[in-house]
């Protein structure tokens, strides 16, 4: 199985995005839309599946929603009242039609649609187990895992196979199933990912983030808790279990800081608000006399606006983006790579001129970014660049279904700040405090006994176990010892 998390090169980058609905007559059309408000957190691939009380139909595509899913012969090939959809961004199993989710399978029970955002830290043991056992896998995918423990379950129901199958993975995922008797959402017991439900009449929606049912015109009812299972039956009739007991839930933080939009509700909190506060803080902890606040477009801007609004220094749009360009440009080579940020961001030279300017942006991964932006805003003719960020540095990968970059190439890694501030070349550079990123999300500090959320990329302390990771780790303790001993 490849895992293109954490060992592939490039930074920092979204998430996967699920979106269901039960009951409505134009399901398919309805888990389009709903896909295309989830397009930032996945971009390689796409796909929906419905059931029309007889079949499972499903249409995956590598690419975007726009283009794929927005003709009607498509549409009208995905009939019924009750679809699915995902947008991937892939961490387990590699960018090719085959991982493309809903995953599909016939088991004994019918027909069984999955899509998962998150990621399954034990995937690859669980595998080599169930391919020992005689599971043929038809994807890379760690997603498929839980088919083939559902499948091979020795539960009666299939909701009773299913909970046993979620017993035992680990790991993040927030999960919408399609069973002949009905549509199950499901968080893992930690909560680490996203996922809400809403309502449009009679219809019930589930979504990773709120501005899925917003473009829809649903309401929004409530997050599905940690640890929560919904069931909802094709009458319409609604169940939750909890079938994990109790667990101290420790969501991701870092969809507050960078991957939701911010026009969301994460468990009850605005993300755009959030990062307001965040941005309020980091003036607090670190300011800096300056002429202008510069947000770095687009996930800077919220951040920006609190860091302005605290300081009393102006807000102004020094750097120009271009919109013909996606949240992440990716091209594989550092040569191309330094292209497509400067293709992204312009800098407002007018403006710049001679200001001293305080730039703000949610993370540095790489540092890719920060180091053009600085250099744009030197060439433009700042007289001085300070950078603050809104999240402390990233140290650590993440195993929870964010595609990091190895750890070795995340610039909090090589570097400590001071480093980092010669790196791209500012005349200061400050990161928010981990007890204050806590605060700005309404808690007094960090619990370090009972961390409130996952915080692991920025402080190492991962909720669940590693299993693969640890395994990986002795393996190559091997290989090592082998080359030694050769
Ligand atoms: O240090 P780096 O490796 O460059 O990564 C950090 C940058 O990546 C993200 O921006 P991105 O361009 O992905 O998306 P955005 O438009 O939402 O800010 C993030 O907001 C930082 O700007
Ligand atoms: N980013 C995600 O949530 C990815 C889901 C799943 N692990 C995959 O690789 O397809
Ligand atoms: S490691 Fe970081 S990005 Fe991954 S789930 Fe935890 S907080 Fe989120
Ligand atoms: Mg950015």
């Amino acid at each position: 199985m490849i895992t293109t998390n954490p060992f592939d090169d490039d930074k920092l980058r979204e998430e996967c995005g699920i979106f269901g609905v039960s009951g409505a007559e134009t399901a398919s059309a309805m888990v389009a839309l709903g896909l295309h408000a989830l397009q930032h957190r996945g971009q390689e691939a796409a796909g929906i599946t419905s059931w029309d009380g007889h079949d499972f139909h499903t249409h995956r595509a590598m690419g975007h929603v726009a283009g794929n899913f927005d003709r009607d012969e498509v549409i009208r090939a995905l009939p019924g009242d009750t679809a699915c959809g995902h947008v991937r961004y892939s961490t387990t199993g590699e960018t090719s039609l085959r991982n493309v989710q809903p995953l599909y399978a016939e088991l004994n029970s019918g027909g069984f649609a999955i899509a998962h955002n998150g990621n399954i830290s034990n995937a690859m043991k669980v595998r080599r187990e169930l391919i020992r056992r005689g599971s043929i896998f038809q994807s890379t995918s760690d997603t498929e895992v839980i088919i083939h423990l559902v499948a091979t379950s020795n539960y009666r129901t299939l909701l009773d196979k299913f909970i046993d199958a979620l017993k035992q993975i680990e790991g993040a995922y927030s999960l919408i199933v399609m069973t002949p008797e009905g549509m199950i959402a499901c968080r893992d017991p930690l909560g680490i990912r996203p996922l809400v439900m809403g309502k449009l009449g009679d219809s019930i929606i589930f979504a990773s983030e709120t501005v899925a049912l917003d473009v829809v015109g649903a309401d929004y009812v409530r997050s599905i808790e940690p640890g929560e299972l919904v069931i909802v039956t094709n009458d319409g009739e609604l169940r939750s279990l909890r079938p994990f007991g109790e667990v101290h839930p420790r969501p991701c933080i870092f969809e507050h800081v960078y991957f939701s939009r911010p026009d969301s509700i994460i468990d009850n909190s605005s993300v755009y608000s959030v990062r307001k506060a965040i941005g309020a803080q980091l003036a607090i902890e670190n300011p800096v006399d300056a002429d202008y606040v510069i947000p770095v477009p687009d996930s800077g801007v919220p951040a920006a606006i609190g860091y302005a609004q605290q300081s009393g220094i102006p807000f102004e749009l020094g750097i120009i983006r271009s919109h013909y360009i996606g949240r992440t440009f990716i091209q594989p080579g550092d040569k191309v790579r330094h292209l497509g940020v400067k293709l992204k961001h312009n800098a407002n030279r007018a403006l710049i001129q001679g200001k001293r300017i305080v730039l703000i942006d949610d993370s540095i991964v790489r540092g890719t970014t920060s180091l053009k932006i600085v250099q744009m805003m030197r060439e433009a003719g700042a007289a001085e660049v300070h950078m603050r960020i809104a999240s402390p540095p990233t140290k650590h990968s993440c195993f929870y279904g964010v595609d990091t970059p190895e750890r070795t190439k995340l610039l909090a890694h090589k570097l400590d700040i001071g480093g980092m501030q010669d790196f791209i070349h500012a005349d200061s550079l400050a990161f928010i405090s981990i007890d204050g990123l806590y605060k700005a999300l309404g808690e007094a500090k960090r619990a370090d006994i009972r961390p409130q959320y996952c915080d692991a990329c920025f402080t190492g302390d991962y909720p669940t176990k590693l299993t693969d990771q640890d395994e990986a780790v002795v393996e190559n303790q091997f290989e090592l010892l082998a080359e030694r001993v050769s």
